[in-house]
């Protein structure tokens, strides 16, 4: 592990006046000085990257970070989780930088939470509670909505302490949590078991809907090509790039939790649709995973899936490598041909840097290179517009039909299922057709349209 950013005695490092208007919040990350191995540190990322996530993640929800650091641990304390001479410590900085809040960046058990919370005078929330949070404000589709309450509802079971209502009433949320007392506690329970019943019986109904929607999608002759990548690693900019499309591209971690479709036309005329998904995230809580699997799903319908990468972050391996490991368990293989990696902000780079990288590139197979890019300046994207062109057509494949020009139903099917590229009308009255489809349905349509 790298050195730490914080001496022990050295206060937490001052922040420029924020932009946030939630409260002032103090961030810090406490880390294991020997990473324990069966600690819940991530040892892989470096503790001034998981820093700078924490900070980011922290203004994504609009708070007003006016302190942050790193608190290196020696152990893990059972009632505190970090020692008790840094825990008086960071009293004094929350009274004399009169936060509200403090986002401890790494899982609290509920006692630990309620202890520091005793001990601070403020609200405490830790990792799992500050991605609930952007969760919260960013999911967009109903289930994503659904997902993330239920979510929070289980969190919130566990540790019936006051949540943080500033932020909760400010989204309409669970404003009836708070009361100190053993009866209020027992009533919230019973109101968060009620209102967990009622969101299960919605989410399946919404599947349902949902399962509906993605069949009539299926039926879409065009194939899909989906971005994929770490939050943050400019999938939006690309994907407004790619569509020219207004969607939402804020400096914001999580600006699209759930997918976002367009369709565009590739250079050769090859018609695609663009699907945007929800950014990944480094040590995601394992009670926030089934919302953000739901939203992946998209991906493995994907006939092309772009990973998109900040190749200018510190971190860029290790988020590639956590990007692919949940790649892999979704079932999507990593060396298929549908796989591009996107490298982005090529622009970013220090000086020599984007020379270095297209040297590296330039070592590697012709059907795993990278494509380098900058979705900020518009480098490189024509390039990635024709690898993606490329892919698409070779998953492909072009088949020539006929039918009856009388056949006005089989027509329209083919209009429907697949991309049609050319049509001859003949002088017997009969139609010829070339069309592009998926592999798996050419048999079936040579069987119906013999040409
Ligand atoms: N310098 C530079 N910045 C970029 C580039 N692409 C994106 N950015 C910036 O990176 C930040 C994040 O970009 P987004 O497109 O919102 O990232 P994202 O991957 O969609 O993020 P999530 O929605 O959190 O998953 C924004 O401030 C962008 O302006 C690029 O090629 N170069």
């Amino acid at each position: 592990m790298t050195e730490p950013k914080t001496k022990e005695s050295a206060p937490l490092q001052p922040q420029p006046e924020g932009k946030g208007a939630s409260g002032r919040a103090i961030v810090i990350v406490p880390h294991l000085r020997r990473p324990s191995k069966d600690g819940p540190l991530d040892a892989a990322r470096s503790p001034e990257a998981q820093l700078d996530e924490a900070v980011g993640l922290a203004l994504a929800i609009d708070l007003d970070v006016v302190s942050s650091g790193l608190v290196p641990l020696s152990e893990i304390r059972p009632a505190t989780f970090i020692g008790t001479g840094k825990v008086e410590e960071l009293a004094g900085i929350v009274r004399s930088e009169e936060a509200e809040l403090v986002v401890v960046d790494t899982a609290l058990s509920p006692v630990q939470q309620r202890n520091l919370e005793r001990a601070w005078n403020c609200k405490v929330l830790d990792r799992t509670g500050l991605i609930l949070e952007i969760f919260g404000r960013r999911a967009r589709t109903k289930e994503g909505t659904l997902q993330v309450e239920l979510a929070h509802l289980n969190w919130q079971k566990s540790r019936l302490v006051r949540s943080w209502t500033h932020l909760e009433r400010q989204r309409g949320g669970f404003g009836f949590l708070g009361g100190p007392g053993e009866t209020q506690i027992e009533a919230d329970r019973r109101v968060i078991g009620e209102r967990i019943h009622k969101i299960e019986r919605e989410l399946e109904q919404v599947r349902r809907t949902r399962g509906l929607h993605r069949a009539s999608r299926k039926r879409v002759p065009y194939p899909i090509v989906a971005l994929v990548g770490y939050t943050n690693a400019g999938k939006s900019t690309l994907f407004n790039r790619l569509t020219r499309a207004k969607v939402l591209a804020a400096d914001m971690l999580f600006a699209t939790l759930d997918p976002t479709l367009r369709s565009i036309e590739l250079p050769h005329g090859t018609k695609i649709i663009l699907s945007d998904t929800v950014g990944f995230i480094s040590d995601l809580p394992t009670t926030l995973i089934a919302a953000f699997r739901a939203t992946l799903e998209e991906v493995l319908e994907a006939d092309v899936i772009l990973h998109v990468r900040d190749v200018s972050h510190g971190d860029t391996e290790a988020q590639a490598a956590d990007v692919k490991a949940i790649l892999t368990e979704l079932g999507v293989d990593l060396m298929s041909r549908r796989l591009i990696e996107v490298w982005n902000k090529v622009d970013a780079l220090e000086k020599g840097g984007a020379e270095r990288l297209r040297e590296i590139v330039s070592r590697r197979p012709a059907e795993s290179r990278p494509v380098l890019v900058s979705a900020l300046t518009g480098e490189g994207i024509e390039a990635l517009l024709d690898e993606i062109e490329t892919r698409v057509s070779a998953g492909r494949a072009e088949l020539e039909v006929a039918l009856d020009a009388a056949d006005g139903e089989g027509l329209h099917w083919l209009y429907e299922h697949t991309e049609v590229l050319d049509r001859a009308d003949q002088e017997d009255g009969s139609l010829r057709l070339r069309v592009r489809v998926p592999p798996d349905r050419a048999d079936g349509i040579r069987r119906r349209f013999s040409a």
